[in-house]
């Protein structure tokens, strides 16, 4: 899938880095070019990316401070500089836009939802946003920063795949312990994802050594497949597991159907989120030993668990000692931990406006519907 990345913020300026990176190591070719674009100097300087700065009038590159009203207006008044920036990186052959931002802050958290849009309104590619949640521990200005912003970013990207900050965190680790960690998880679902729909170059992958073989490394997994998986829009998740395999066929059947049980149920980017409208799932190992009735049965038990008919699959023609899964869920506005953070938002939103909490039980697909949380634009 030829994408264009374009990272807004620092978390998205260091997540589109992660990921441009891993691309490169890999020989994917799938992130053809990718942007920055912040408030913050200094957030800027030393990644290794293109960039923009925006707002300097305003904010005289000191970064807007984790107001994400401002960060809006700022990347709406600086729009016309990103977006002719972009224009010499999206291409007729661009298959994708993805915005990145961490939903918290304000640069990001204002500045994708606009930027989306903007994206959306000029350009026939779809505009995927990859939105990073804030951590349960990271006070209630965040909370409601983000779900402002996702909210409005549900509506303005063509689907929003979710990070939980939580989610890839090693017991004992702070956020800012872990922020390498995780967005080097993130890297990796979403780089293979990408990569998912690409010819690759032969070189390893670092899943347990071995390099891929050129005459078996087709697509299997057609990028329109990612993009249908995503149509239903809403908000999305991704999740990967992987384990050593066995030579024979055979004996992988149980391997293929473990690990993407473990993608599912313990490896998502969104932590409980089973229940989805579409599911993509890819199943990647070396050609003679993944068993095509492991990845049929994982493919019916992610129908079972998701409760969706629509999902997609494939194998990928990797030649590594390992099977990796990777399951992409679209539609998960229904699970419990988008009900969770939504609560956690309105009601931080509600105690910023000195008001006496409103009514406890919400559902969180009205959330995005109802007016119980601002919109941000
Ligand atoms: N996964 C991940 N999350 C990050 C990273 N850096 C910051 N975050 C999260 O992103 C949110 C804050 O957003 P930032 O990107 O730092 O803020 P910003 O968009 O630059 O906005 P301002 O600094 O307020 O101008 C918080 O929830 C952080 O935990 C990162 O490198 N990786």
């Amino acid at each position: 899938m030829k994408t264009v990345l374009v990272g807004v913020g620092q978390a998205g300026g260091k997540v589109a880095t992660a990921l441009a990176e891993f691309d490169d190591e890999m020989g994917f070719r799938a992130v053809r070019d990718a942007l920055a674009v912040n408030s913050a100097k200094a957030d800027l300087q030393g990644l290794p990316l293109d960039t923009v700065l925006i707002g300097q009038d305003v904010v005289k590159g000191h970064g807007v401070g984790a107001d994400n009203e401002l960060g809006a207006e700022v990347m709406a008044n600086d729009a016309e500089e990103v977006m002719s920036e972009l224009s010499g990186k999206i291409g007729s052959d661009t298959e994708a836009i993805f915005v990145i931002a961490g939903l918290g802050g304000g640069t990001g958290s204002g500045g994708a939802p606009v930027l989306a849009k903007e994206l959306s309104r000029v350009y026939d590619t779809p505009v995927y946003a990859i939105g990073i949640l804030p951590g349960r521990d990271e006070g209630s200005l965040y909370q409601a920063n983000a779900g402002r912003s996702l909210k409005t970013l549900a509506r303005e990207a063509d689907a929003t795949i979710l990070i939980d900050n939580d989610a890839w965190r090693e017991t004992g680790d702070s956020v800012a312990e872990g922020m390498a960690a995780i967005n080097e998880s993130i890297a990796r679902r979403i780089g293979l994802l990408l990569a998912a729909g690409e010819p690759v170059e032969d070189r390893s992958l670092g899943l347990g050594g071995g390099g891929i073989d050129r005459d078996v490394a087709q697509s299997v997994v057609d990028t329109s497949e990612v993009i249908n998986t995503l149509r239903s829009g809403g908000l999305a998740a991704v999740g990967y597991a992987e384990s050593e395999a066995s030579e024979e066929p055979d004996e992988n059947v149980n391997v293929v159907t473990s690990t993407t049980r473990k993608a599912l149920l313990s490896g998502t980017s969104l932590p409980g989120a089973s229940e989805a409208d579409a599911a993509l799932l890819v199943v990647a190992g070396r050609p003679d030993s993944l068993s095509r009735k492991g990845v049929e049965r994982a493919r019916s038990w992610v129908e079972e668990e998701t409760g969706s008919m629509e999902v997609r699959g494939g194998d990928y023609p990797l030649d590594s000692d390992r099977i990796s899964s990777l399951v992409l869920l679209s539609g998960v506005e229904r699970s419990d931990r988008i009900q969770e953070f939504m609560d956690r938002a309105a009601d931080a939103q509600a105690e910023s406006h000195d008001r006496t909490e409103g009514q406890r039980k919400r559902d969180a697909a009205e959330t995005f519907q109802n007016d119980e949380l601002d919109d941000l634009l």
